[in-house]
This record gives structure tokens, C-alpha cells and sequence, in this order.
């Protein structure tokens, strides 16, 4: 199973989650986040984790000017759309870019998966997250859940990594209502936000291992 870690911003934490055996390490690019960071600062931290785990570039409807920066300074293996992307954009990143894309959704209610099927077969991955809490600035990084039961109405084919207010404590609860081909969490592994915690980066592999015995 892949795990994402998200908002990654010390090379502390990059090497914890790389020990813990992360498939993916994700940096975001969004000044409205505690975990955003400059595209050279997350190159220089990436260096780590090259070739070990995929790096993972967060953004949030960014224009080509922003995505070419993160492209060319930090060259990530995925990029991550996190915002309102339409399916026309998205098909035009991975062109652009030459990059594979992870769509996310935001979900609270059914018509928001049968809204993210015209992306399957466009993006490499959809990625399903809560809908962001009113007043909160932030589309994903809310450390809010949604109703996982709604992804049974998925079809089995469907590749999607599971996102949303996941921890240590939850994610067996998840992972038994739900059948995704990764997790990505951010909040869950903090103890403040935009502040990556080892101790509980190392409680969620353990929980993910023992619900997978
Ligand atoms: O983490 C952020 O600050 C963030 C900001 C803007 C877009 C996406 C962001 N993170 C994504 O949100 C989910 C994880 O959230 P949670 O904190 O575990 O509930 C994950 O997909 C991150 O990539």
C-alpha cells in the first residue's frame, strides 16, 4: 500500500518518514498553508528522498507560471491538483509538464465521487479528501474526515489514494470500510499545525501495518 506523507518542511522529518518506508513525500506550494514552502527549499529537502519515495508537488488551481517554477526547480515525480481543476486543465498539465497527476476531490456527498469519474482515465490517480470546514482557507490539511462508506459505490477498478483527518487512531476504521491504493495524510502526523511530529509519524506506519496483518 502507498503512503503519502504531506507538508513536509525539515530534512528532520524527511528522513523519519523515508525511514518509516513512505512511498511518497508530498511538499506543498500554497502560501495560505503552515506547510507551504518556497519550490528551491523543497528541492533541497528532496534530495533525500530522490528514488527512495516519489516527491509529490501540491498545488491549488496554479497558473503555468507557478507550475513551471516547482517543474523546472524542483522536478517532482507527481503533481498534485488540489483545487478546482477542470478535466480539460488537468489533461493540459500532464501534456505541458510531462508529469502524471493526482486529482484531488473534495468529498462530503455521493455526487461529489460521480463528479470525479470524468477524471478517471485523465489523471493518473483522484485522490479523495473532506470537504474543507466553512472559514477554512485551506482546500486539503483540515484534518477532517468524510463519510468513508460513500466510496463503496466506487467501481473496484478505480485507483484513488484516501485523504482526510486520517491518524494513528482511525486508520484501521478506514481501511476497513474502504479499499484504496494509498493513504495520504498531513494533519494526523502533527502536533501543531505545519509541525510533523515523529512520534506520531511513526504510530500511523505501525497502525497501518497491524490493520494490514
Ligand atoms: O496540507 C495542506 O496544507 C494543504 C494545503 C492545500 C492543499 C492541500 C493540502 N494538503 C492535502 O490535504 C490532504 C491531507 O489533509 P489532512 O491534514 O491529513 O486532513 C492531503 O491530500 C494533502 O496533500
Amino acid at each position: 500500500m502507498d503512503i503519502k506523507i504531506c507538508g513536509l518542511k525539515t530534512p528532520e522529518i524527511v528522513a523519519a518518514v523515508i525511514n518509516q518506508g513512505a512511498s511518497h513525500i508530498g511538499f506543498i506550494f500554497f502560501p495560505k498553508s503552515p506547510r507551504h514552502v518556497q519550490p528551491e527549499v523543497a528541492a533541497t529537502l528532496a534530495q533525500a528522498a530522490r528514488g527512495k519515495a516519489k516527491i509529490v508537488a501540491v498545488t491549488v488551481d496554479a497558473d503555468d507560471a507557478l507550475l513551471e517554477d516547482i517543474v523546472s526547480t524542483l522536478k517532482p515525480d507527481i503533481l498534485q491538483l488540489h483545487g478546482h481543476e477542470s478535466v480539460a486543465r488537468v489533461q493540459t498539465v500532464k501534456e505541458r509538464y510531462g508529469v502524471p497527476v493526482i486529482k484531488a476531490f473534495s468529498v462530503r456527498e455521493a455526487a461529489d465521487l460521480d463528479a470525479a469519474l470524468a477524471y478517471v482515465g485523465v489523471a493518473d490517480r483522484l485522490l479523495f479528501d473532506a470537504r474543507a470546514p466553512k472559514g477554512s482557507e485551506l482546500p486539503g490539511g483540515n484534518g477532517v474526515s468524510f463519510d468513508w462508506t460513500l466510496l463503496a459505490r466506487l467501481d473496484g477498478s478505480i485507483d484513488y489514494m484516501l485523504s482526510g483527518g486520517l491518524n494513528a487512531e482511525n486508520v484501521a476504521a478506514a481501511l476497513a470500510q474502504t479499499a484504496p491504493a494509498g493513504l495520504d495524510v498531513s494533519s494526523g502526523v502533527e502536533s501543531a499545525p505545519g509541525v510533523k511530529d515523529e512520534t506520531r509519524i511513526a504510530a500511523f506506519f505501525e497502525a497501518v501495518r497491524k490493520a494490514r496483518i
